[in-house]
């Protein structure tokens, strides 16, 4: 398909959904360097730090101190993600300037992921969007396994909408589909979003694909078809999931622009400056083993 100019908005998920699955502790100030960095290369959004439980997910503990640490640039914002009221405090006195509450469609990976069944997390985030609104923050929702879960198996698209549904309910302004296991094959994302559009518009809604199996961007281009402008990637495809064994890292934000532009599609990125924030992440993974 063409993109004949069209503004595709690409969200920089690395720092938490790369960086989050690394082996070992990578330091605050390595972590600052890198979203300084990707601060200039033209994304409205960047995903600095998840609130999370340290003992769950010790690679984002931290996550303070670091946006603490950043240099804010205008017109980016540094987003957050949380899993409950806890979090969400932690993330507001931190000043995120938007938060990300999580949700699987598969009930396995809820379990393993963040210890509650789906229908108990969605009550979890009640307090957390209420928090949001005290804190004048808009909240994006994040669907895992929208496909496949590594639990559970194929997941149907009737229990991601049933998802979808439950967090425009509450109040997201965008929700997220996430492809976790990066096995997602492009009949199925299709079939996924048509049951999604039944009850949202494709402007509320966002891409995110791991690209174990190399169709991250076929996944794409079948979004791109059903309307949606926005997609989260990675810089350096640095990612996984520590709770979906198997899982390789995110689409790159390279490969994505590049794909993008070879469309007609814009997306406002530098990429010479992209390739210096990709040298460094590379850096920080080699580094790190
Ligand atoms: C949800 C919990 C906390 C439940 O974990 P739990 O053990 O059931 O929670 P709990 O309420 O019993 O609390 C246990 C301890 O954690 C603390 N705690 C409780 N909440 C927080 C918090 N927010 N921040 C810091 N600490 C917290 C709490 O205070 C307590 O501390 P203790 O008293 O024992 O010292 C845990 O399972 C968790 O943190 N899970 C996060 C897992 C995670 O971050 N996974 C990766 C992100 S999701 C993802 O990558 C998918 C996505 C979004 O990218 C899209 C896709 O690709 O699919």
């Amino acid at each position: 398909m063409s993109g004949d100019g069209d503004m595709v908005e690409i969200v920089e998920v690395g720092p938490r959904d790369g960086l989050q699955n690394e082996t070992r502790a990578i330091p605050v100030a390595e972590k600052v360097a890198l979203i300084d960095l990707l601060s200039e290369v033209g994304f409205r959004r960047i995903e600095a730090a998840s609130f999370v439980s340290p003992r769950w997910v010790p690679q984002m503990a931290g996550s303070a101190e670091v946006m603490a640490g950043i240099t804010r640039k205008a017109g980016v914002r540094y987003t957050a993600l949380v899993p409950n009221l806890k979090g969400a405090e932690a993330a507001v006195a931190a000043a995120v300037d938007e938060l990300a509450v999580f949700a699987s469609a598969s009930e396995g990976f809820s379990r393993a992921n963040i210890n509650a069944s789906i229908d108990e997390s969605l009550a979890r985030f009640g307090p957390v969007m209420a928090r949001a609104r005290e804190a004048g923050l808009q909240v994006r929702g994040y669907i895992s396994c929208v496909t496949d879960c590594p639990y559970d198996g194929p997941v149907a698209p009737e229990a991601v909408a049933r998802v979808a549904a439950a967090l425009f309910g509450m109040g997201c302004f965008e929700v997220s589909l996430g492809d976790t296991l990066g096995r997602a094959v492009p009949e199925r994302v299709d079939a996924m979003l048509a049951a999604i559009l039944d009850l949202a518009e494709p402007g509320q809604l966002a891409g995110h694909f791991h690209d174990t199996s190399g169709r991250a961007l076929e996944n794409v281009e079948v979004a791109l078809g059903r309307g949606l402008r926005v997609f989260d990637a990675s810089v350096a495809g640095l990612g996984g999931c520590p709770y979906a064994p198997g899982a390789a890292g995110n689409l790159s934000t390279g490969k994505l622009a590049r794909f993008l532009a070879d469309r007609g599609f814009a997306h406002g990125l530098n990429l010479e400056l992209l390739q210096r924030a990709e040298a460094m992440a590379v850096g920080m993974r080699e580094v790190r083993g």
